[in-house]
């Protein structure tokens, strides 16, 4: 759905986008994540026809960027990482203004914003000043605006930026809902994590370059050689770390406290299969889970920061 091939954008002799080669299928959910400087806005405004590129080539749903902007723009809701509210509008104003832009017709506009509020949230705040709203309201908002003609493909600059911890759950519960709705989903952000938790493929960016990209249950391994599981149980440790390590994607299972922390090399569903071998055994697992701090670890580990 979205492609780049040998995408490249100068500033002066500044690369801020080298050689850049994505490709992101059709309902997939793709985080993009990469330090501050990395070139995710650039990248994000060259596929949302704003911004031309030096050399390469960016396609959305088989469009040229450059050859069929307006093609590509019904395709695609864009979210910038800063974008200008118009402080003397309410909420449903604004998005009035917005489906008049699109062309929605008239009839069907007051049917589409109220359907768009309740998506994200902010149906008691229809009639409200948009310079009242909090900034997780107006950041909603903003997601509800690049909606408003129903695109196929949404290219998100950092939605969640700036937000307080509650306001980035609920950004977040709004886009698994868009992610089931089917809708191809280019997301930014430079917490590792966060875009872990939702995504299907996370693509890591440094200095203009794909320096990673994998399916999400595997980054961790491809980045670092390994992802590192807690496992808890009520007893028997020393039994549990010997039986984990009898398998071969298990490089390591050391104890610590009442926890193992096991070093591992394969996917989501190899996990299963450990689990499961420690339950059919008899041993009381507590809980099972990866290293929250693992991923971000790995981001530190393969991104050096150079560009911030
Ligand atoms: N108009 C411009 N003129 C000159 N340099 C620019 C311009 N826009 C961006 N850059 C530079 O290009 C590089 C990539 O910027 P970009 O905004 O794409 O990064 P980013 O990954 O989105 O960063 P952030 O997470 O901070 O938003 C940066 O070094 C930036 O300073």
């Amino acid at each position: 759905m979205i492609r780049t091939v040998g995408l490249t954008k100068t500033y002066g002799k500044y690369k801020a986008v080298d050689d850049l080669n994505l490709h992101i299928a059709k309902g997939s959910c793709f985080g993009f994540v990469g330090p501050n400087g990395a070139g995710k806005s650039t990248t994000m405004s060259v596929l949302a026809t704003l911004l031309e590129p030096t050399s390469g080539h960016a396609y959305v749903g088989g469009f040229d960027v450059m050859e069929e902007p307006s093609n590509v723009r019904q395709l695609i809701g864009y979210m910038p990482d800063f974008f200008g509210v118009y402080d003397n509008l309410t909420a449903v104003e604004y998005l009035e203004f917005y489906a008049g832009a699109y062309k929605v017709p008239k009839e069907n506009r007051m049917a589409l914003i109220k359907d768009l509020l309740e998506l994200v949230n902010l149906s008691g705040k229809a009639d409200a000043y948009v310079d009242t709203l909090s900034r997780g309201m107006k950041q909603r908002l903003g997601l509800a605006r690049c909606l408003i003609h129903d695109p196929e493909v949404l290219i998100l600059d950092e939605p969640a930026s700036g937000l307080d911890p509650r306001a980035r759950i609920e950004m977040k519960e709004i886009l698994k809902e868009l992610r089931d709705m089917g809708k191809t989903i280019l997301i930014s952000s430079h917490i590792l994590p966060e875009l872990a938790e939702m995504c299907d493929t996370i693509g890591i960016i440094e200095q203009g370059k794909l320096i990673a990209q994998a399916p999400v249950d595997q980054i961790a391994a491809q980045v670092a050689g390994h992802r590192v599981l807690r496992v808890r149980l009520l007893d028997r440790m020393e039994e549990a770390a010997q039986l984990l390590e009898q398998s071969e994607l298990v490089t390591r299972a050391d104890i610590e406290g009442n926890a193992l922390l096991v070093t591992y090399t394969g996917d989501d569903a190899g996990q299963v299969i450990l689990l499961s071998a420690l339950i059919k055994n008899g041993l009381p697992v507590l809980s099972f889970a990866e290293e929250a701090g693992n991923l971000e670890e790995v981001f530190l580990t393969v991104t050096k920061g150079v560009g911030s």
